[in-house]
C-alpha cells in the first residue's frame, strides 16, 4: 500500500470517528447482550453439573447403603457358620469324651475352607491337643491368654471373639473364635479355637461390583477393623482406616474425608449393624471413582461452554460490526436524503417518487405518491402533506387518467419515458405545457415535471413569426415550403389531388407609385382577406411576398373545382378595393395553377410550375388563370 493510500484510508476512518463515538452504545449493547448470554450459559452449565454431581452422590449413597446391607447379611452367615463349627465340635468333643481328632477330620475333607479357617482344641492346661494346622513340637501354652482365662473361670461364657491378632503359626492376621469345653463333671476341660483369616471374613467380593478403590470391612463397635478388602481382586487386609472410625448409629451413610483412610482417598461409606453379632458391616465407595464419569461429563460441558462462549463472542463482534455498518449506512443515507431534499426542494421542477400499486392480476393499477417536493405539490395545487401518501390517479380524472396510466405502465416496462404535453383540461396540473420525465426506480417511478408553458408560448410565438407574413398575418413562404411536402404526401396516400394556385396582382406597382406604399400595403391586406374568404377552412392562403400569393387546395377530385375557385378569385380581385384612406382602387389578378401529383411531387417543382403557368396567364393579357401545360 502506498503512503498516500494509507493516508487516505486513515482520513476516511478519522471522518467516521465522531460517528463511531456516537454509536458506541451499539457496541455496548452487543457486548452487554454477549456478557449476559455467556453468564446465562455458564450458570446453566454449572447448574447442570451440580445436578449431575448431586445425582451421582445420591446414587452412591443408595448404592453404598445397599452394599452394606448385603455384606451384613453375608457376614452374619459367615459368623454363624463359625459359631456352628465351634458348637458342633464342642458337642462332638464332649460326646467322644475328648476323642476328637481334627487332623483326621481334615483328612476326610470336613473343612472346605481349610486354608482360611483353622480349628484347634486346647486342653485345660492351655496346650494344643489337636488342630487342622500342624502343631509344632515346642508349641507354647496359651493358658495365660485372656480368652482362655475367661472360658476357664466362667462356665457360662458362650462364643468369645477376640480382637484380631497376628497368628503365630500362620504369620497372618487372624480373629479367634473360642468356646469352652466342659468335662462330664462340668469342670473346665479346655477350649475349641477357630482362627478365621481376614480373607474368610472379607470374602464376598463376587456379590457386587466393587471398583478399584471401593472397600468393605468388618468393624466392631469400638471401631476396630477385623477384616477388609479394597477392590475386587486385591488381598484382604485388616483395616483400611487410618484411625479407628466411630459409628454413632446402628446404620447410616456419610462422606468420609481422605485423611480417614490409609490410602488417602475420600469415600462415601455406609454401615449396617449385624443382628446377632457385635459387628458392623462397612462399605466404602471411592469418591474419585464415583465422580469419574462426572469428571468426563464436566470436561465435556466445559469444552462445550468454552466453544459456546467463543461463538457468542464471535457473534457479538459480528453483530456489533454489522450494526455499526448499518448505522453508518443509515447515517450516510440520511445525509444523502437530506442533501437530496435540499436539492429537490429548491428545484424548479416538480419531483415525485411513486410506488407501484398492482392489482390481483399483477397489472399496474395506480401509483402511491411516496415523496414529492414543494414544487411538485404546487404544480397540482396541493400541499406536500396532502399529496404525499395519496394515489396518483386521485389527481387525474376521465380519459386523461387512463392516458396517464398507459404512459406510466409503459415507463415501468421500458424503464424510461420522456415527453412534452399540453395539459388537458381534465388535469389538475397548474400549467399549460409540461415536460415530463419518468425513470423506473426499484418498484416504482421517479417522475419530474417541468412547467415549460412560458418557453412553449415563446416557442410558438417565434414559430408563428417565422411562419407568418407580418403584413397580412397569412402563412408565409417558409411555412408553405414546410407544409407542402406533407400535403403532397397526404394526397398521394389517399389518391386525390392538390392544386397550387399562384396568384399575382396585376399592375400593383401603379398603386404604390400613385398612392404611396402605405396604400399598397392596405390593398395587400384587403386582397389577403378577400382571398381567405373564398376558400374552405381546410385550404390555405399564403403570401409569398410582394403582390404574390398562393392558394393551396387539398382533396381535389375534380379539376373543375379548381377552375371554379380560380374564377371566383379573379372575379373577387376584379372588384375595386375601397381602402380606409377613402380611395377606391382597381387591381386584377393572374393565376397560374399546378396540380400534384401530375405537375410535380415536390414543393419546389410544384411552385415553379405554378409560377410558370401564372407567367403564361400574364402573357395572355392578365386577369385570367392558366393551368400548367408543361414547358413547351
Ligand atoms: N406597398 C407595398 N408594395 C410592395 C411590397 N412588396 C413589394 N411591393 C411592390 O410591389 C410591386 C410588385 O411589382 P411587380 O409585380 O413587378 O409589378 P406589377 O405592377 O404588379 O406588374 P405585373 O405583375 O407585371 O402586373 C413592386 O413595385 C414592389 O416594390 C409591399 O410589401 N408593400
Amino acid at each position: 500500500m502506498r503512503k498516500a493510500d494509507i493516508r487516505l484510508s486513515l482520513a476516511a476512518y478519522a471522518d467516521r470517528f465522531p460517528f463511531l463515538r456516537s454509536s458506541l452504545y451499539l457496541v455496548l449493547v452487543w457486548l452487554l447482550a454477549c456478557v449476559l448470554l455467556i453468564f446465562a450459559l455458564w450458570m446453566r452449565v454449572s447448574a447442570r453439573l451440580e445436578m449431575e454431581q448431586q445425582t451421582l452422590r445420591e446414587n452412591s449413597y443408595k448404592e453404598a447403603t445397599s452394599f452394606s446391607r448385603i455384606y451384613a447379611r453375608q457376614l452374619e452367615r459367615s459368623l454363624e457358620q463359625i459359631n456352628q463349627i465351634t458348637l458342633t465340635l464342642k458337642y462332638y468333643w464332649q460326646d467322644t469324651r475328648g476323642g476328637l481328632r481334627l487332623e483326621k477330620q481334615l483328612g476326610q475333607g470336613l473343612y472346605p475352607s481349610v486354608n482360611l479357617l483353622h480349628v484347634s482344641v486346647v486342653n485345660a492346661s492351655g496346650a494344643l491337643v489337636t488342630s487342622t494346622l500342624p502343631i509344632p513340637k515346642d508349641s507354647p501354652s496359651i493358658a495365660d491368654r485372656e480368652y482362655f482365662l475367661l472360658h476357664k473361670n466362667n462356665p457360662a461364657t458362650g462364643l468369645i471373639i477376640s480382637k484380631p491378632v497376628l497368628g503365630l503359626r500362620l504369620g497372618r492376621v487372624i480373629t479367634l473364635f473360642t468356646r469352652r469345653l466342659d468335662a462330664p463333671d462340668g469342670s473346665f476341660a479346655g477350649i475349641i479355637v477357630v482362627a478365621a483369616e481376614t480373607a474368610y471374613l472379607a470374602s464376598f467380593n463376587d456379590e457386587f461390583a466393587l471398583r478399584k478403590s471401593d472397600f468393605f470391612s468388618m468393624v466392631d463397635k469400638e471401631g476396630t477393623s477385623f477384616a477388609s478388602q479394597i477392590g475386587k481382586n486385591s488381598n484382604t487386609l485388616q483395616t483400611v482406616f487410618s484411625t479407628s472410625p466411630t459409628f454413632a448409629a446402628d446404620d447410616g451413610v456419610l462422606r468420609m474425608p481422605a485423611e480417614k483412610f490409609v490410602d488417602g482417598q475420600a469415600r462415601v461409606i455406609a454401615w449396617q449393624k449385624l443382628e446377632n453379632y457385635p459387628f458392623l458391616s462397612v462399605v466404602g465407595l471411592s469418591e474419585q471413582e464415583i465422580l469419574a464419569s462426572y469428571h468426563a461429563t464436566e470436561a465435556l460441558y466445559y469444552r462445550m461452554a468454552m466453544a459456546g462462549t467463543a461463538l457468542l463472542i464471535l457473534f457479538a463482534c459480528i453483530g456489533a460490526y454489522l450494526s455499526m455498518r448499518l448505522a453508518w449506512r443509515k447515517q450516510r443515507e440520511e445525509e444523502v436524503r437530506g442533501t437530496y431534499h435540499l436539492a429537490i426542494d429548491g428545484a424548479r421542477e416538480g419531483f415525485y417518487m411513486l410506488r407501484t400499486i398492482y392489482n390481483q392480476q399483477r397489472e399496474v393499477q395506480d401509483f402511491f405518491i411516496e415523496d414529492c417536493n414543494g414544487r411538485g405539490a404546487a404544480l397540482v395545487g396541493r400541499s406536500k402533506e396532502e399529496l404525499i401518501g395519496s394515489r396518483l390517479l386521485q389527481n387525474y380524472t376521465g380519459a386523461f387518467a387512463e392516458q396517464v396510466l398507459t404512459i406510466f405502465r409503459k415507463a415501468m416496462e421500458t424503464g424510461f419515458h420522456e415527453d412534452v404535453f399540453r395539459v388537458s383540461p381534465d388535469s389538475q396540473l397548474r400549467a399549460k405545457w409540461i415536460h415530463r420525465r419518468l425513470v423506473r426506480s426499484g418498484t416504482g417511478l421517479a417522475m419530474t415535471l417541468r412547467d415549460i408553458s412560458e418557453a412553449k408560448e415563446q416557442e410558438l410565438l417565434l414559430s408563428n413569426l417565422a411562419n407568418m407574413d407580418a403584413l397580412t398575418a397569412l402563412p408565409n413562404r417558409y411555412w408553405m415550403m414546410n407544409f407542402l411536402p406533407l400535403a403532397i404526401q397526404r394526397v398521394k396516400n389517399n389518391g386525390s389531388q392538390l392544386a397550387l394556385l399562384f396568384v399575382d396582382l396585376d399592375d400593383f406597382k401603379i398603386i404604390n407609385d400613385s398612392f404611396g406604399h402605405q396604400a399598397g400595403d392596405l390593398l395587400l391586406q384587403a386582397a389577403a382577406l378577400r382571398l381567405k374568404s373564398l376558400i374552405r377552412g381546410s385550404d390555405h392562403v399564403v403570401r409569398l411576398g410582394g403582390d404574390e400569393f398562393t392558394v393551396i387546395l387539398e382533396q381535389i377530385n375534380d379539376v373543375q373545382d379548381v377552375s371554379h375557385i380560380s374564377e371566383l378569385i379573379i372575379n373577387a380581385m376584379n372588384e375595386p378595393f375601397t381602402l380606409i384612406d377613402g380611395h377606391s382602387h382597381q387591381v386584377h389578378a393572374s393565376i397560374g395553377i399546378s396540380m400534384s401529383p401530375a405537375d410535380g411531387e415536390d414543393a419546389a417543382t410544384l411552385l415553379k410550375h405554378a409560377d410558370h403557368a401564372m407567367y403564361e396567364a400574364k402573357k395572355n393579357g392578365k386577369g385570367n388563370y392558366r393551368f400548367y401545360q408543361g414547358r413547351g
